[in-house]
Formats: C-alpha cells, structure tokens, sequence
C-alpha cells in the first residue's frame, strides 16, 4: 500500500521552547490516525504543524508527494488541500447548513456547488435541514455539518480535534462511528485527536502514543494494547500492572504465580517486569497463589476486585460478574497472560 501522509522528525516549539520532538509516522490509503497522550504532550502541535497553522523548527511533511512543511519551504493551509474538524464546531452562525457547506467550494459553479452540498447533506444524514441555522440544530448535527463543510472540497486528508468531546457519551461513540464509516466509504485518510482510549482504540486504525513531545509508539490498537514497546506506553494505554520477577527456566516467577515466556529475550536470573492487565489475573482451581479480597467494584460485565498476596503486595483482577466473590474471602489466583508482556527490571 502507498504511503499517503508522511511526517519525518517533525520539530515544533513556542517562543524557542521545543513542545515536539523528532516526531515521525506514515498513513496508508484511506487510513485514519488517531493522536493520544496526556494533556499538554503536544498533539494539537503536531495537528497544527500538519494543517499549517504552526511553521516547523525541523522535519518534513508531505502528502500525496507534495512537500508541505520542510527546510525553507511553508505551504500556506489553504494550499495544502487539509480539511479540518474543531472540538468547537467553528461553524458561520449567520450563515445557514448549505451555506455554511458550501463555504470552502471555491471556483465552484453555483449548480455544482448546490449538487455537492445536497450530496453530503445526505451523506451525514441532514437531508431536509440545509435552510436551518447551526443554532437551530443540535450539538451532534451541528458537528455532522462542520464534518459536510471540511469534506466539501474532497480535501487529501482530514484533520479533526477532539471532535467528539463536547457530546454526551452515547452520542459520542455513536457519532464517532458514523463518521469512521464515512470517511472509509469516501477512502479519506484522517487524524484525529482526543484524550479518550476507548474511541482511539474504536475509531482508529494506527494510534499514535505522544508523551512530552515524543512519539512513544505508532501501532495498531491492538498490538498498542497487547505489545507496548516500553513501560511508559504499557502504563498510559488501558489498566495494568507491573509485577517483579525472576526468570528461571523459561518460567517467569513472580508471586502472583508463573508464567511461560514466549519471548528468548530473557536468560536465566534475569530481573524482569510482566505487566499484567486486571482479566489476566484470575480465580485458579488449586495450584496458584493465595489472596484475600479487600474490595469488589461492580462493573456490569466484570467486577474488578482488589485482591492482596500473601507477600502483601494489592493487585487487581477483573472476573466474570456472574462469579460473585465477597470481600473478605480467600480466593487463589494465577496469572493468564494470553502474550505475557515484559521489561527489564526498573
Ligand atoms: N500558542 C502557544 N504558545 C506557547 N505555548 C503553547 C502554545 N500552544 C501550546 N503551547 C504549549 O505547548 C505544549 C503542547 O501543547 P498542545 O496544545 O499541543 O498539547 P495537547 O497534547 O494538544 O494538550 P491538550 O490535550 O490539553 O489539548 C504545552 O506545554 C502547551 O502549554
């Protein structure tokens, strides 16, 4: 597949004070991004770089084998063929749906131009509501016009930024995969940016760990989840825990039990961290290590229970809700990592 976009250690900073680092990744073809980290870590940055809004201290970005943003060269945004999509909406309040649809057709007759604002009308399901005005439509509909206006001008890649987070969450999540599925039909790459895992996980098909200006980790959400390159991006990404061990004969011991390495990265003695997520520590028949429950957290599908080892050390574990356990019974549990995930001891 073809590469698309391609950012190669992007450099951004405010006031000489660098915010990104040597940032770099690639789509393919119709895929869509989503940027995620903690606030502050530098993901509208990076956004902004891509839309032209910030000039780059360094790196390069191209799409579609035009150079954007590189050494002595700043395509201004207007150039650049970059839709855009604002937690906000950012949309004309005197202007109504169709004209506000219509607002980036430059150079479009007025016949075409209707024809297109009809066609993404329907394509974000607001057939009969082109005469209204934004504040005459709600949050959700209001965000689906900012998405027909950005998608107009059949732009070479989307930008949005948290767009979602000014809606309530079932409309977000619902919202959020209508749109992953126009964007796929229309075979537009996107970016996206948000703080929220569950729809990076959901809407995306790479995702994009950034802490403190770096790009920790570009990768699929599944390997983000189940193969994260270091602790840092292990303990940002869902629940876990890291739990200490010595490596003895293909076996990891720790005292929540052992477990089979898959990996030949580890030598007999070695120190090593499994991190372990709450549904890999389970309730074991008879061999496995004993624990007293201290507290159960009912979660609908799951309960979480905060179990503590007879070494003393507290771990979580996530079982069946239908396996009702109380606080204060003796359980014994061991550890089911499907691809035990290690470290080198901290
Ligand atoms: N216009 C600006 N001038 C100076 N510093 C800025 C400016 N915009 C952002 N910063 C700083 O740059 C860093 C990265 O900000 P950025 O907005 O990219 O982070 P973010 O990951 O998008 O955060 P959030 O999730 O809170 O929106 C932060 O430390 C921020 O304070």
């Amino acid at each position: 597949m073809d590469k698309v976009l391609e950012v190669k250690g992007l450099q951004c900073s405010y006031d000489g004070q660098p915010v990104v680092s040597e940032v770099s990744f690639h789509l393919h073809e119709g895929e869509i991004a989503c940027l995620l980290g903690p606030s502050g870590c530098g993901k509208t940055t990076v956004l902004r770089a891509l839309a032209g809004f910030n000039a780059v201290d360094g790196g390069e970005i191209e799409l579609y084998g035009r150079v954007l943003s590189a050494a002595g060269v700043h395509l201004p945004p207007e150039q650049r063929r970059i839709g855009m999509v604002f937690q906000d909406y950012a949309l004309f309040p005197h202007l109504t749906v169709a004209q506000n649809i219509a607002f980036g057709l430059k150079g479009v007759s007025r016949k075409d131009a209707d024809t297109r604002v009809s066609e993404l009308l329907s394509l974000v399901q607001l057939e009969g509501k082109g005469q209204r005005y934004p504040h005459e439509l709600s949050g959700g509909q209001q965000q689906r016009v900012a998405l027909a206006r950005a998608l107009a001008p059949r732009p070479d890649l989307l930008l949005m930024d948290e767009p979602f987070s000014n809606l309530d969450t079932d409309l977000r999540r619902h919202l959020a995969r209508e749109v992953r599925e126009i964007l796929k039909q229309q075979g537009i790459p996107a970016v996206l940016v948000t703080h929220d895992q569950e729809e990076a996980f959901a809407f995306s098909d790479k995702v994009g760990v950034l802490a403190e200006g770096r790009l920790h980790q570009w990768d699929s959400p599944y390997n983000l989840y189940y193969s994260p390159s270091s602790p840092r991006v292990a303990a940002f990404v869902g629940k876990g825990e890291f739990i200490p061990g010595t490596v003895r004969d293909g076996l990891l011991c720790t005292d929540v039990g052992n477990v089979m390495l898959t990996c030949n990265q580890w030598q007999d003695g070695d120190e090593v961290q499994l991190f372990v997520r709450p549904h890999e520590i389970v309730p074991a028949d008879a061999e496995g290590a004993q624990a007293q429950i201290l507290a159960k957290e009912f979660l609908g599908t799951t309960t979480l229970y905060t179990l503590q080892l007879s070494s003393g050390r507290l771990v979580s574990s996530a079982v069946d809700s239908h396996i009702d356990l109380q606080v204060g019974d003796a359980v014994t549990v061991s550890l089911q990592p499907p691809r035990p995930v290690t470290f080198a001891a901290a």
